[in-house]
């Protein structure tokens, strides 16, 4: 499976930017998900991928072949690009067998190769049993998994994923996305996976871009998303808990101590002006005597432990406790393991992130 890069990509819509100069390098073989709000460019960096729109600037690249810029363009089906959709896409009349088949038939695959070929995809997806059935006599999760195998069994240089598990209950999502993961093991196939849903882009993906308004705002592995927010907006969209105000101690030399919520505490940073801090609800300690006080607003049971939400310097942050806590009660925060960032924009777009809402 061949590497996937975008440079400057760009894409207006009546003067408006959909895309906005983004640029990336997929791996060969990678897990990505494209994450962010609706309307931020998730599908239509998917569409200028499959070729089904072309760019107003910029170029995609697929196995250091271009596939479009300003003066080329592959056709879509020459691009051995697989493409799984959300609402599934299956040919009602063939079988089970026969939609997978289908691809191979178009490329004139002759019959024992091709027979071999969507077996061996059926069993891959788990779906051998159901080759005889037809699409109406399927759950949507085994749908879905015909959608899988009839890309898989081209063997593409890339595959593309849009929302595959929208249309499908909170139980089968969770199988389903064991399934994503299990058939990434087994294939290595290069995967870009849009969604919306923060927990199956950081459960699935080896790395994530979280996009805004037709831009990347971070690119990076779920963990360094969440442990390490580039800015403002990706701390506040991935992941629980707050983004507040923070500078750095006077003097700064390293700036390995900010302020925050009126406390001085040891950070985890970047830069040595930090504007902002992430605090995720493990970052927060109860203690009675600790002089950050915190009344509690929110007390959520979440089997196991307790999610608290409190209102501390004006702030309103997120904590976990192992008791359940009374509302109204006023307890003492220990901050710990914050991390400070750069982002002296962060306010405004945070402000008009939750306009949009
Ligand atoms: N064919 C089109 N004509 C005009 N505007 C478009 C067209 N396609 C997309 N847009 C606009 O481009 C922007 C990005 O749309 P896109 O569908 O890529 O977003 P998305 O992140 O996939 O959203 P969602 O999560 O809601 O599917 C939106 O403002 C959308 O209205």
């Amino acid at each position: 499976m061949a590497e996937l890069s975008f440079s400057g990509l760009t894409k207006r819509f009546d003067g408006h930017a959909a895309l906005d100069r983004v640029s990336a390098d997929i791996g060969s073989g990678e897990f990505v998900a494209l994450l962010g709000p609706s309307g931020c460019g998730k599908t239509t960096l998917l569409r200028l991928t499959a070729g089904f729109e072309t760019p107003s600037e910029g170029s995609v690249t697929l196995g250091g072949e271009v596939m479009t810029d300003a003066t080329r363009f592959i056709a879509p089906e020459a691009r051995e690009i697989g493409i799984v959709f959300q609402s599934y896409a299956l040919w009602p009349h063939k079988s089970v067998a026969r939609n997978v088949s289908f691809p191979l038939e178009v490329r004139r695959v002759p019959q024992p190769e091709r027979d071999a070929r969507v077996a061996e995809a059926l069993a891959l997806t788990g779906l051998s049993a159901f080759a005889h059935r037809m699409p109406a006599q399927l759950s949507g999760g085994q749908r879905q998994r015909v959608a899988l195998a009839r890309c898989l069994v081209f063997e593409p240089r890339a595959m593309l994923l849009d929302e595959p598990l929208a249309n499908l209950d909170l139980a089968l999502r969770a199988s389903m996305q064991e399934v994503f993961r299990m058939f990434h093991q087994r294939t290595r196939a290069t995967m870009l996976y849009v969604t919306h849903d923060q927990g199956e882009a950081l459960a699935l993906a080896d790395r994530v871009a979280v996009m805004e308004r037709g831009r990347i705002r971070q690119f990076a592995a779920p963990e360094v998303l969440y442990r390490e927010p580039a800015d403002c907006f990706v701390a506040g969209f991935v992941g629980d808990g707050a983004v507040v105000s923070a500078r750095a101690c006077e003097p700064a030399p390293d700036a390995l101590r900010i302020e925050v919520l009126g406390c001085r505490v040891p950070t985890r940073t970047n830069t040595r002006r930090p504007t902002h801090a992430s605090i995720r609800p493990e970052n927060i300690r109860l203690s009675h005597d600790a002089p950050l006080r915190g009344r509690i607003t929110g007390c959520t049971y979440l089997g196991g432990r307790f999610r608290l939400t409190l209102e501390a310097a004006g702030e309103t942050l997120t904590a976990f406790a192992t008791q359940r806590a009374r509302l109204g009660e006023t307890v003492g925060l220990t901050l710990h393991d914050l991390w400070s960032f750069h982002d002296p924009e962060g306010e405004v777009l945070m402000a008009r992130a939750m306009a949009e809402a």
